[in-house]
């Protein structure tokens, strides 16, 4: 009899959860790396357009000093408000000067333009252009050929921090937001490259698995992963089909042992071992039940004297054919007829009350004078026949299972001592 083995998939079936799933896992690390790399890079880049940014103010600053400074001169020299007026405003008009002043040597001024935006200062401003904020010029004027050049005066101006600090702002705004896109179309790219490659496979093996029937695990339906045959994801998949088919074996090794374990190796039907197992079995589920259950015990008359007289091997025969006719007459789907040893069989009969045992100890002493195997050596008749003791229960819960055996084993000895050759009972109480 091949054990009952419950049948459940290997793991939960459907889909691979989305949450935790490998995918959504490499995504959420690669999107991290990504990001974490582009936080360093761009923090780099930022330091490097910051100092970019200082020089190019700086330098622009003084070109724009240098090409004003002989008209600024000039300015200064004539004391000329106009035209100093002209010039300050030129230079005020660029939104990067938040101050202008043009003075004569006398520290008079000669023009003068401020703008609200120089009180715009913050810390970053600060950290960022503090330091390169105010310029000074002496304005140096060239009188004469034979006269040295002479300081007539100078311009001074303060940059805008707030506007250096915007344009600071817009464009690390730039360099940021295009960083973040970076990361993120090349996190989507190794993302996309790693399902395809590894977490698609991988998730066609668990699915293989998932459908897998635990009884026959050897049958699993192998999954052929295009493309990697030859290797790591390949490998895995070969391996797992080696020992899928090991574990098949295995299984089928142990049915057999089971069922070797259970059989009688003489006349193949079931032996003691398996009598006991089902008889508890049946003990139990007829307490809970509160149905009947009955036993009959079966034994060949004067065996001995068969044995002695036609021998062990036909003995052995006699044992067989005996143990094939009683087996016909039970139903295999419901009752038990087991060889309980030497020449001795039994029947455990569930759900049969005492007159159905008795009908069916009845057959069983027909079918086997039926067979009429001579046995001129017998002291009951001239066929070889056998002797029962029938006994029937509905078990309460204070009986011990062995009582109903000891009541059919009793019986089977009256049988005996009464000639043999007949069905031995007595009607017991519940
Ligand atoms: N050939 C053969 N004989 C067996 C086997 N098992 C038990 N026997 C024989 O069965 C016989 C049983 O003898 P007894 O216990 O004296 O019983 P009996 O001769 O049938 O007498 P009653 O039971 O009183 O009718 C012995 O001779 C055993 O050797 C077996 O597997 N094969």
């Amino acid at each position: 009899m091949k054990s009952p083995r419950p049948r459940f998939p290997l793991s939960a079936p459907g889909k691979a959860p989305k949450k935790g799933s490998l995918t959504t896992k490499q995504a959420l690390l690669t999107l991290l790396f990504a990001m974490l790399i582009s936080g360093v890079a761009g923090s780099i880049e930022l330091l490097s357009h910051a100092t970019n940014m200082r020089q190019e103010t700086e330098q622009r600053i003084t070109q724009q000093l240098a090409v004003v400074n002989g008209a600024a001169a000039e300015a200064a020299f004539q004391l000329n408000p106009d035209l100093a007026h002209q010039i300050a405003y030129g230079l005020f008009s660029d939104n990067e000067v938040a101050w202008v002043s043009i003075r004569d040597d006398f520290g008079r001024s000669l023009a003068e333009f401020d703008s609200p935006e120089r009180a715009d200062s913050t810390w970053l401003s600060q950290y960022l252009f503090g330091d390169i904020l105010h310029h000074q010029t002496a304005l140096a004027y060239y009188i004469g050929s034979d006269m040295p050049e002479a300081i007539v005066g100078e311009i001074e101006l303060t940059l805008a921090e707030g506007y250096l600090t915007q344009q600071f702002l817009a464009r690390i705004y730039t360099v940021v937001g295009v960083s973040i896109l970076e990361a993120f179309i090349l996190s989507m790219l190794v993302v996309a490259f790693f399902h395809l490659f590894i977490t698609r496979p991988l998730l066609k093996v668990h699915a293989a698995i998932t459908q897998t029937d635990p009884n026959r695990p050897g049958q699993w339906p192998k999954p052929a992963l295009r493309g990697h045959q030859h290797d790591e994801l390949g490998h895995l998949v070969d391996s797992l089909d080696h020992l899928l088919k090991a574990f098949q074996q295995g299984l089928e090794q142990r049915d057999q042992l089971h069922h070797l374990s259970n059989i009688d190796g003489l006349t193949g039907v079931a032996n003691r071992r398996q009598f006991d197992e089902f008889y508890q079995h049946q003990w139990r589920l007829a307490q809970q039940m509160q149905q009947p259950l009955s036993v009959i015990f079966i034994d060949i008359d004067n065996f001995k004297e068969f044995n002695d007289h036609y021998g062990h091997t036909m003995g052995d025969d006699t044992l067989r054919a005996v143990a094939k006719a009683l087996n016909q007459c039970i139903d295999p789907a419901r009752d038990l007829f087991a060889r309980y040893g030497g020449e001795e069989f039994v029947c455990v009969l569930p759900g049969q009350d005492h007159d159905d045992a008795i009908n069916i100890a009845n057959c069983l002493r027909e079918a086997v004078l039926s067979l009429a195997i001579p046995h001129a050596f017998s002291s009951t008749h001239s066929d070889l026949t056998v002797s029962m003791g029938v006994a029937s229960m509905s078990p309460g819960f204070f009986i011990s299972a062995e009582a109903l055996i000891e009541h059919a084993d009793q019986h089977l000895y009256h049988a005996k001592r009464l000639g043999r050759n007949r069905v031995e009972t007595r009607k017991r109480p519940a």
